[in-house]
């Protein structure tokens, strides 16, 4: 049996739960359900704290987890990446009093806090650069208002929680991040694994691809192709009509447009575009 953590609560819960949900797991029924036995699918998923699921996976306890990449570097458990899952996206940077500082360089000596001290750790030794790391559970950005801080280095999904306190965003970005999901560190995948990456690379598929049909002149097919390559190729099949075909093709979701605009130029008519509901490529 599969047993994969969930985050239970946060900024990944729901989009790791619609994931599940689209991919044919069992939904949990309310938000104090901690473990859901899906017998229909041979799995277990145990609702957990986002913080800990990099632990339990690493430990060997779980098979699999989803949590966010940030959090897995800031672990350090002996943890992978098995793949990205397109929800939670997220930059993780450094931020101080608008126009105090412009580098990385510049925290030399400086108190710098944060809720991810093992991330921004190994990104100071990294850069070379010997700042305190002030460790605190959350609302990090309060902590230069206060005093206990001359930076702070956070999550920044809008920027909007920054701005609202005056602060700034400065230096690269220490990373980017979004939910992942992931394995012991060397682990063979069990079958409930495989299973489990088949049907979530389903749903990103789904997610990013539309189906496209079209008819268009037999003598414009190649230039057709070339706008609609598909996954495999396109399907090409006969119309009912002296010299024409029809052609159905998954095409990115992002720019189906302009892919519409550019086959409608050659010629091409009766363009339908649908969602996929779910696929396995
Ligand atoms: N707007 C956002 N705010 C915070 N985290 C976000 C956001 N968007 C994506 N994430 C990702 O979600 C994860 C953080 O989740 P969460 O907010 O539940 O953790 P936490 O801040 O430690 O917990 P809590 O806020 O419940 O104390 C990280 O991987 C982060 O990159
Ligand atoms: O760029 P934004 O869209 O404003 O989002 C980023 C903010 O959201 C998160 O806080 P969260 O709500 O998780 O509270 P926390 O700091 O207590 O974890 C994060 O720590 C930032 O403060
Ligand atoms: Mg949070």
């Amino acid at each position: 049996m599969l047993r994969l953590a969930v985050p239970n609560k946060g900024a990944l819960s729901e989009g790791a739960q619609n994931m599940l949900k689209e991919a044919g797991y069992r939904p949990r029924r309310d938000s104090k359900e901690l473990v859901v036995v899906d017998q229909d699918n041979g799995c277990e998923l145990f609702f957990l704290r986002p913080r800990d699921i990099a632990v339990y996976v690493g430990e060997g306890t779980l098979d699999a987890g989803i949590t966010g990449r940030d959090m897995l570097i800031d672990s350090g458990a002996p943890v992978e990446e098995i793949m990205p899952l397109g929800f939670g996206g997220s930059t993780f940077r450094l931020a101080a009093r608008a126009g105090t500082m412009t580098s990385v360089k510049d925290l030399d000596g400086m108190r710098v806090a944060t809720s991810y001290a093992g991330l921004l750790d190994k990104y100071l030794s990294d850069q070379g650069v010997d700042a305190r790391v002030i460790k605190l559970d959350g609302a990090v950005e309060t902590a230069i208002r206060l005093g206990v801080a001359d930076a702070v280095a956070d999550v920044v999904e809008t920027g909007t929680t920054l701005r609202n306190v005056g602060l700034e965003v400065f230096g690269e970005p220490i990373m980017k991040s979004e939910g992942v999901l992931i394995k012991r560190q060397g682990a063979a995948d069990t079958p409930g694994v495989q299973q489990l990456v088949r049907r979530f690379q389903g749903v990103v598929h789904a997610r990013d691809y539309v189906m496209m049909d079209y008819d268009i002149r037999a003598e414009r097919i190649e230039e057709a192709i070339a706008l609609t390559p598909g996954m495999e190729g396109p399907t090409v099949s006969p119309l009912h009509r002296e010299g024409w075909v029809a052609v159905r093709a998954m095409v990115r979701r992002k720019g189906h447009q302009q892919v519409m605009d550019q086959l409608w130029d050659i010629g091409a008519r009766a363009i339908l575009v649908t969602d996929i509901y779910a696929c396995r490529i």
